[in-house]
C-alpha cells in the first residue's frame, strides 16, 4: 500500500479540459488523489469524461486548466512514459502482424523494462497462438493481446479505458483475475473505467466517480460501503430523511427505498441494509439530472 510520502498514482488539482470542437469543457475543476497500490474503478455515465481523464493521465492530451500528476510526475515526462501504460478503447494494433511480431515490437519499444514472459503468459492464458495474425483475432482476443503488451511493459500504473466492454463474461472474469494477480504480485496500481458495475464489486478498492465532467467521489471502496445505508420503509417516514444526505430514492406505491449517507443515527422504523458497492455506484449515477447527451 501507499506510504505517506510516496507520490499518489494520480493527483489532480483544478483539472479541466475542453475539446476545441466544443464550447463547454469535458472536465472541469477536478481535484482528487488516487493512492498508489489501489485498483480503482473509474465510473460515470456516457460522456461523463472518463476517457478524457485517462487520456490526460496517459499524456495523450494536455490539460487546458489545472494539472494532473501520475506517480508524482507530469504524464508526458520520459519517466511517466516508461512507468505508465495506457490501454485505450481503440487498442491500436497492427492487423497484419502475428501475435509474436506484436510482442517483439513491444519488446523493442520498451527495451528497458520489457518482460517477455509476462506478455506471453497473458496471451497463452487466453488460448491465443503466437503465430495467429492479429487482424484475424476476435475483438476480445485482440483486447487480450493489447493487455499483454501493456503488462509486458511492467508498468507501475496501468490505465485501462473500458477494456472489458467487448468480452464475454467468462473472458471478463479471466482478465480481471489476471489483473488482480499482477496487481498483487508487484504493487501495480490500476485505474479501470467500466460500465460493468458487478465486475468492480470484488476487484476494486478505490472509486473515482465522474458526473458531467466533475469528480463526485474519490474514496476508498470499503469507506463508501460503510458510509452508505439502504433504507426501506413507508413513504410517511420520508420527512425523517431530511437529517441525512439522500443519494437516491425510489417509490413503489407506498413503499420508499432510499440510499442515504447517514449524518447520525437513523430514527424511525426503517428496514436497514448495508448496500453492495454496485448499488451505491448506481445510486450516485442515477442521482440528479441525466448527462446532456442522454437528455438530448
Ligand atoms: N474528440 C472529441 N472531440 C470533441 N468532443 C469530444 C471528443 N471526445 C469526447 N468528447 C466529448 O467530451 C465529453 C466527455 O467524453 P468522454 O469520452 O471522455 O466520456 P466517457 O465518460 O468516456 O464516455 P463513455 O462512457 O461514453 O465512453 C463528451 O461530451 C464527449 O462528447
Amino acid at each position: 500500500m501507499t506510504g505517506p510520502d510516496e507520490p499518489a498514482a494520480l493527483h489532480a488539482t483544478e483539472l479541466g479540459f475542453g475539446y476545441r470542437a466544443r464550447g463547454d469543457r469535458a472536465l472541469r475543476d477536478c481535484g482528487f488523489t488516487v493512492p498508489r497500490g489501489r485498483i480503482t474503478a473509474l465510473v460515470g455515465r456516457n460522456g461523463a469524461g472518463k476517457s478524457t481523464l485517462l487520456h490526460l493521465a496517459g499524456g495523450l492530451l494536455r490539460p487546458t486548466h489545472g494539472r494532473i500528476r501520475v506517480l508524482g510526475t507530469a504524464p508526458d515526462s520520459a519517466g511517466a512514459r516508461t512507468r505508465v501504460a495506457l490501454l485505450t478503447q481503440d487498442k491500436p494494433l497492427y492487423p497484419r502482424f502475428t501475435v509474436a511480431d506484436t510482442l517483439r515490437m513491444g519488446g523493442k519499444l520498451n527495451a528497458s523494462s520489457w518482460d517477455r514472459r509476462v506478455a506471453e503468459r497473458v496471451v497463452r492464458e487466453g488460448g491465443i497462438a503466437l503465430s495467429a495474425r492479429v487482424g484475424e483475432l476476435s475483438p476480445g482476443r485482440r483486447t487480450r493481446v493489447a493487455l499483454a503488451l501493456a503488462l509486458g511493459k511492467r508498468p507501475e500504473l496501468l490505465l485501462l479505458d473500458e477494456p472489458l466492454a467487448d468480452l464475454d463474461p467468462v473472458v471478463r472474469t479471466e482478465i480481471m483475475a489476471t489483473l488482480m494477480a499482477e496487481a498483487a504480485e508487484r504493487e501495480l496500481s490500476i485505474v479501470l473505467s467500466s460500465h460493468v458495475l458487478p465486475d468492480l464489486e470484488q476487484t476494486c478498492d478505490w472509486v473515482l466517480l465522474l458526473r458531467a465532467g466533475r469528480v463526485e467521489l474519490s474514496e476508498d471502496a470499503d469507506a463508501l460501503r460503510e458510509g452508505h445505508t439502504l433504507l426501506t420503509g413507508h413513504v410517511d417516514e420520508e420527512p425523517a430523511l431530511r437529517e441525512h444526505t439522500v443519494v437516491h430514492r425510489r417509490r413503489h406505491g407506498r413503499q420508499l427505498t432510499a440510499l442515504v449517507r447517514p449524518r447520525g443515527p437513523v430514527g424511525g422504523s426503517w428496514h436497514v441494509e448495508r448496500p453492495p458497492l454496485e448499488e451505491i455506484l448506481l445510486g450516485h449515477l442515477q442521482d440528479g439530472a441525466a448527462p446532456k447527451e442522454a437528455a438530448a
